[in-house]
């Protein structure tokens, strides 16, 4: 018997600000036919992310919404972690880009460079990574299902490839030679830190009863 609640439908709130996040979370739920909204869509604000790890910050976002919304919510957050650096940005990642008026990723991932070319004394050394990503489904009654999802890879530089968003063009995943940046939206959907989340949420929470 699972003790996790279950998501009966047949609305939930995407709830996050970031077009490219959305996108990725919509093609995960392809499959199951869930309707989405995103929280842009429905016009909730942005909650400030007060937590220290993902999954406080992954938590306060679905909460805001599930409960300003009275709809079932997922949210998202993530980020890049450096082991040179100690695991930063971590979940300051976004805060890195932000400039005042938008974000600025090339700044950001030129930022990541400098500093772990610092840490190393020049660009070889040890550029291991991970990306990390919270999913919480958050309900109107304030319960809560949390996952964490990973994956391990090498930063690269220069950046390569447009796909994607945020730090991509730099993280190459172990075991492959093109960056998530390179990648097509299905090969990164099939490895990445997201995916890993999301197929933990959808065993507990989308799954066949039946059949656990
Ligand atoms: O797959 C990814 N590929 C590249 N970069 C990524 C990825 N996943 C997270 N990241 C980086 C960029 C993002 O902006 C930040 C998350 O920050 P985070 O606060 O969780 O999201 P956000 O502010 O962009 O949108 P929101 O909070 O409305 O969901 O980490
Ligand atoms: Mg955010």
């Amino acid at each position: 018997m699972s003790s996790h609640r279950r998501f009966t439908g047949p609305k939930i709130i995407v709830a996050s600000h970031n077009e490219g996040k959305v996108r990725e979370i919509r093609d995960l739920l392809a499959p199951f036919g869930v309707e989405t909204v995103s929280a842009a869509e429905l016009d909730l604000p942005e909650p400030e992310e007060t937590g220290t790890t993902f999954r406080a910050n992954a938590e306060l976002k679905a909460l805001a919404a599930a409960t300003a919304a009275g709809l079932p919510a997922l949210s998202d957050d993530s980020g890049l972690a450096v082991d040179g650096l100690d695991g930063a940005p971590g979940i300051y990642s976004a805060r890195w880009a932000e400039t005042g008026e938008g974000r600025d990723f090339a700044a950001a991932m030129q930022r990541v460079e400098k500093d772990l070319c610092a840490v190393n004394g020049g660009p070889n050394g040890n550029r291991a990574a991970k990306f990390v990503c919270a999913l919480t489904l958050a309900w109107p009654d304030s319960h809560v299902e949390t996952f964490q999802g990973e994956v391990t890879g090498t930063l690269v530089w220069p950046g390569r490839g447009t796909q994607g968003f945020g730090y991509d063009p730099i993280f190459e995943p172990d075991g492959h030679r093109l960056t998530f940046g390179e990648m097509d939206p299905a090969a990164k959907h099939a490895i990445s830190h997201r995916a890993d989340a999301f197929a933990q949420l959808i065993e507990a929470c989308f799954g066949d009863p039946a059949a656990s």
